[in-house]
């Protein structure tokens, strides 16, 4: 039978997933070999995919032909009002709904947040596909901490806030995360969702269900790398102190976009800390927390 030398989106967000987990190279190439890929050609792929380099490449039409999004969640308008605060969207992308927001946070809740953080990192994890628990990966060479949802005055505060941006209840939120990267420190391109299909994402949807937007918040101005990438999108936002970056990924269906892969750069000199607010479709519940 001919060998195959063409890679559809599925195998290729196969082989990013894989990668993004810490697996090796050779491992990858043998599954696709058993797979009835062509040996060359499957060196060669997995090879570029590691290098960071096929990641820039659109994924085939028909992967992303099949989703369509649900009207954004986020509001309207170059001003969002929240309870407490005005944030300006400086950019907005329609497919897939990304959007810049400036100054979501004030420079001193930044502060306040690498402040109550700084003592409790600790190296950060990702959901294993196939139990759905957590692990640490290489992918992820990031620490962390997180604060459940309305733990205190300040964190409830942010917490409506944040909500409000995201158009979503406080109640749908998973509490807030702190990550921390030191130089070098970075988390490829990866997706927020859970992959349908995945038996790990089962069990991480029970509560709460899928994952429909992530906010992630810069707490710090990043001397050099570090920025937030979108490789399928060809965009790459600069960390600036208290601005975010906004994205929506699953509809009301269950389906998720994977043009909303996405990374943290390598920090080059300096260091980065974000936090970030992920939504879900259902109530996630005020305790259950990583
Ligand atoms: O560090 C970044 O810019 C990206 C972080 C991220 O994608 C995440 O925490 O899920
Ligand atoms: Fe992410």
């Amino acid at each position: 039978m001919e060998k195959h030398t063409r890679l559809n989106g599925q195998w290729h967000d196969w082989i990013v997933h894989n990668l993004a987990r810490g697996c090796a190279v050779p491992a990858l190439v043998e599954d696709m070999c058993r797979n009835g890929f062509e040996p060359a050609f499957a060196r060669d792929t997995v090879a570029a995919l590691a290098r960071g380099e096929a990641l820039a490449s659109a994924p085939a039409a028909a992967d992303v032909a099949g989703y369509v999004a649900d009207p954004p969640r986020l509001p309207a308008g170059h001003v969002i009002a929240t309870h407490d605060r005005d944030v300006r969207v400086l950019l907005r992308v329609a497919k897939p709904m990304v959007a810049v927001l400036d100054a979501v946070l004030s420079d001193a809740e930044c502060d306040e947040l690498i402040r109550r953080s700084a003592d409790k990192l600790q190296r950060s994890t990702t959901v294993d596909p196939v139990h759905g628990g957590y692990e640490v990966i290489a992918a992820r060479s990031s620490e962390g901490t997180f604060f459940p949802v309305n733990a205190d005055d300040f964190i409830a505060r942010l917490d409506r806030r944040l909500a409000e941006l995201m158009n979503c209840p406080v109640e749908n939120g998973e509490g807030l995360q702190v990550l921390h990267y030191g130089e070098g420190g970075e988390y490829q391109p990866h997706f927020d969702y859970f992959t349908p299909g995945d038996p790990g994402s089962e069990a991480q949807m029970v509560v709460g269900g899928q994952r429909v937007s992530t906010l992630l918040i810069y707490l710090n101005d990043v001397a050099q790398g570090g920025a937030t990438v979108f490789p399928r999108l060809g965009l790459r936002v600069a960390p600036k102190k208290g601005m975010a970056v906004y994205f929506e990924y699953s509809n009301r269906e269950g389906q998720v976009d994977p043009l909303t892969l996405h990374g943290g750069e390598p920090v080059e000199k300096g260091e980065k800390w974000i936090i970030t607010k992920w939504m879900r479709q259902r109530r996630y519940g005020l305790a259950a927390q990583p």
